[in-house]
């Protein structure tokens, strides 16, 4: 019977078998995972003998055995020790291979790993899987990072054979397709915080075109034309005052999209029409946005109340006790200092308190963003 024209049972994860090739970092919590869940676990390794770091209760023994004990073949090894597999051939007809591998770098060889693993034992199921959850969330439980498994391959029977086993370790799979789109699954943990790339870039554009603003009018113009040397200010007085405005512009960044969009709606007169490319790419960054608004208005927070407790302001009150001590006045005090200090205070503690809010309520969200997708992976 040809491979693909094979039917095949779910696996029964009490009874039934799964055999890992290679016994490093994700081998070891894959298998640990599986032995937890219920299944039996054998290794295929080049050194059957040492396996003293090999989670207890599973078993180890050469390549060629191993794959005789089960149906489901987890290819723990990177693609370039693969070619190993082709002299397996034989042994390995009929059985569903997972390919779990990633590259270093995009588009590193022609065809995707998935595909030249099939192509170096044709007569396998090969199926793409796992490849974007990392060893470390497979052992701390799952919890901490996404529960996805991306699915790829051209056998429907083994994809859903590879599906069970993500069930049952507590995993949701996801079909993306045929064995064509495994060089995209495995392009994925490579990409670093996709969605914060362009807010990223927008906030360092606006720092860098406020930072000059603010530098040329209140240091280089202050030194060309008082001869005023104002240099010192520029690590905390000018830094405070470019957040605030970047954090403005990013809130505003934030809310426009939505406001286009809706007045895109009303102009097409449905709700039903796709929005032009870049608006659908702005509105998916909008929380990204928003984090790095409110980031910006919590530095502008604690640099406001790093302020009164600089020397320079030390300085410059004492000055001014010193010359309302000379002039026998109090007026100046009372209605300069006093309010200036406290203002910068109380501004201080109500954006601090807000922030406070804002970071308690946008929690849920935050903890939602950072997703599989925006760690990376590598090997
Ligand atoms: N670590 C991770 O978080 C993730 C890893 N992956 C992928 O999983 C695969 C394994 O990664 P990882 O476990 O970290 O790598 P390791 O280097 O820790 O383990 C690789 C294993 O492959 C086997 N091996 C090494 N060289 C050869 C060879 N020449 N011939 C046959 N087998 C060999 C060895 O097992 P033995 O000595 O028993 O033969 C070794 O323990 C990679 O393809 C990686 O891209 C994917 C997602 C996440
Ligand atoms: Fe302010």
């Amino acid at each position: 019977m040809k491979p693909d024209t094979m039917t095949m049972t779910a696996l029964d994860s009490k009874q039934d078998t799964v055999c890992i090739f290679g016994t490093g970092d994700f081998g070891r919590s894959l298998g640990l995972r599986l032995l937890h869940a219920g299944y039996n676990v054998v290794y295929g390794s080049r050194n059957p003998k040492n396996s003293a770091l090999l989670p207890k209760g599973a078993k180890v023994m050469p390549h060629e055995e191993a794959s005789r004990t089960a149906r489901v073949i987890f290819v723990a090894i990177h693609r370039e020790n693969y070619d190993f597999l082709a002299s397996l051939s034989p042994a390995l007809e009929g059985k569903v291979l997972v390919d779990i591998s990633n590259n270093l770098k995009k588009h590193q060889y022609t065809e995707s790993n998935a595909e030249y693993l099939s192509m170096l034992v044709p007569g396998a199921l090969v199926v793409k899987a796992f490849n974007t959850i990392s060893a470390w969330s497979l052992q701390s439980g799952g919890l901490d990072a996404n529960r996805q498994v991306l699915i790829c391959g051209n056998h429907v029977d083994a994809k859903q054979v590879v599906v069970d086993i993500a069930h049952s370790l507590g995993l949701n799979a996801v079909d993306r397709g045929s064995l064509r789109v495994a060089s995209e699954l495995e392009d994925l943990p490579l990409q670093l915080f996709p969605l914060w790339r362009l807010p990223l870039r927008i906030s360092a554009g606006l720092l860098g075109a406020f930072f000059l603003y603010v530098l040329i009018r209140d240091v280089v113009y202050a030194r060309v034309v008082d001869n005023k040397d104002n240099s010192f200010r520029i690590m905390v007085s000018l830094a405070n005052k470019v957040f605030p405005m970047v954090a403005l512009v990013m809130l505003a960044l934030c809310y426009l999209p939505g406001i286009i969009a809706a007045f895109l709606q009303l102009y097409n007169g449905t709700k039903y029409r796709r929005f032009p490319d870049w608006l659908d790419h702005w509105m998916l960054c909008r929380k990204q946005l928003g984090l790095l608004a409110l980031a910006f208005a919590f530095l502008h927070v604690l640099y406001t109340l790093v302020i009164p407790i600089r020397y320079f302001v030390f300085y410059k009150r004492a000055n001014i006790y010193i010359s309302l001590i000379k002039e026998n006045k109090t007026y100046e005090f009372k209605e300069m200092w006093a309010w200036r200090s406290d203002a910068y205070l109380s501004t201080g503690m109500l954006g601090f308190a807000l922030f406070v809010l804002l970071g308690i309520t946008s929690l849920p969200s935050v903890s939602n963003s950072l997703n599989w997708r925006e760690f990376r992976f590598i090997q």
